[in-house]
């Protein structure tokens, strides 16, 4: 056998944000290229999509950049190319594919390589290496690497939805460059691939890679937990919570999970070990009053309840005393008075008011 044909994984998506799947899919993808010995994976390339795709939740290219950029500091052979989320307007899978291969044809040594030659390569199957119908090791050490999508085989199922794909370039991708796709709970690759012309044509340049240690991490379920001011701790890089957190992205909550891991400045500065300091847990109705009352304007308008009970206190300047709001029946913020509370207390702290538990019920 020839040496191994040289790989580079190009996952395309909105990574918005980041996950430690997106993650994952690299290390799965590498493994089971290099097993096969008919390919090295040389690295790998995340290409978040342009803002011009307009898919819902999408927050700013460069946000997601930035996420990207500190999710990866953990790895050494994966990195984030801008290039496509720089444009303003949506591109195609096959132009992204093309556009990283010429970029690499251009810069390997063998920048007189035909791309018919590379089609030739990337295409190689498991007979073609059984039958040695393979180029020269000479040949093969002066290519260029070949860029193959990497990709999660709900991805690979939309190439069906009516519509969505244009039919050359799923051959184009398919039969050049070639697909690395990661098995995601309900979606059967291989049964998919069967059903396709064009797939079972070209099925020898497609990797189904079955990831065993099954791994249902969506970026849709992480913005949901965000939203819903639940822990999304283990399940992206701390870097990434962090960013998410300063920048206030997906419309989180106060989010006791996300908080902690970044107190802010002014809860440093009351580092306080005078329990009559420490802010106490109030009832649902306290906290209603406390929010709109203190600091206007930086409450969660979702808490539409707090709006409401508070509008008797307007005229009352700065909080002076916690009253009881035992007539709302609103529950809907209970899970973010930890926050809530501090959130006064640093803004009586900043504006100089007096500490929360010297406010008299
Ligand atoms: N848990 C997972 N298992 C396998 N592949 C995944 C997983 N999560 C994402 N991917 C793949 O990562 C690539 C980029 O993902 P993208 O950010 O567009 O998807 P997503 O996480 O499913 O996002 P969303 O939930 O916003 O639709 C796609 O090829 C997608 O199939
Ligand atoms: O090229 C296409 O026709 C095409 C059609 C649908 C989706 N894509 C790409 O697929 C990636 C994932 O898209 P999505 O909607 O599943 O997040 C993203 O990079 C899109 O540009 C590409």
């Amino acid at each position: 056998m020839g040496s191994p044909v040289k790989v580079i994984l190009l996952a395309c998506g909105s990574f918005s944000p980041i996950t430690n799947m997106h993650l994952r899919m690299f290390e799965l993808g590498r493994d089971a290229l290099n097993k096969t010995g008919r390919f090295q994976v040389v690295s790998g390339v995340i290409s978040p999509v342009s803002d011009g795709y307009g898919k819902k939740d999408l927050v700013p290219a460069k946000h997601r950049c930035e996420m990207v950029r500190a999710a990866l500091k953990t790895s050494d052979w994966v990195k984030l190319d801008p290039w496509e989320c720089t444009l303003s307007f949506w591109s195609p899978t096959a132009k992204v594919l093309r556009h990283y291969q010429e970029q690499y044809d251009s810069h390997s040594n063998c920048k007189t390589t035909p791309s018919k030659k590379r089609k030739k390569l990337s295409n190689r199957s498991v007979s073609d290496v059984q039958t040695n119908h393979i180029p020269s090791s000479d040949t093969e050490t002066d290519q260029s690497p070949v860029v193959k999508l990497l990709c999660g085989a709900d991805l690979l199922e939309s190439f069906a939805v009516p519509g969505l794909w244009a039919q050359e370039d799923i051959e184009y991708i398919v039969s050049t460059h070639g697909l690395v796709v990661i098995s995601r709970v309900g979606t059967d690759p291989h049964k998919f691939i069967y059903d396709s012309d064009v797939l079972t044509k070209y099925k020898e340049n497609i990797v189904v890679v079955t990831e065993w240690i099954s791994n249902e991490i969506s970026s849709t379920k992480i913005r949901t937990a965000l939203r819903r001011g639940e822990s999304v701790k283990y399940l992206l890089q701390d870097g990434v919570i962090d960013y998410i957190k300063q920048h206030q992205l997906y419309k989180i909550p106060d989010n006791k999970y996300i908080n902690h891991l970044l107190p802010s400045p002014v809860e440093k500065e009351s580092n306080s070990n005078d329990p009559e300091e420490q802010p106490q847990r109030p009832s649902s109705a306290e906290v209603k009053v406390i929010l709109r009352s203190s600091a206007p304007g930086s409450y969660n308008p979702n808490h539409l309840t707090l709006h409401r009970m508070t509008t008797k206190m307007e005229n009352k300047g700065p909080v002076t005393k916690i009253v009881p709001a035992h007539k709302s029946n609103s529950t809907s913020c209970i899970s973010d008075f930890g926050m809530l509370v501090r959130r006064v207390r640093n803004y009586n702290l900043r504006t100089r008011r007096r500490p929360l538990n010297t406010i008299k019920k």
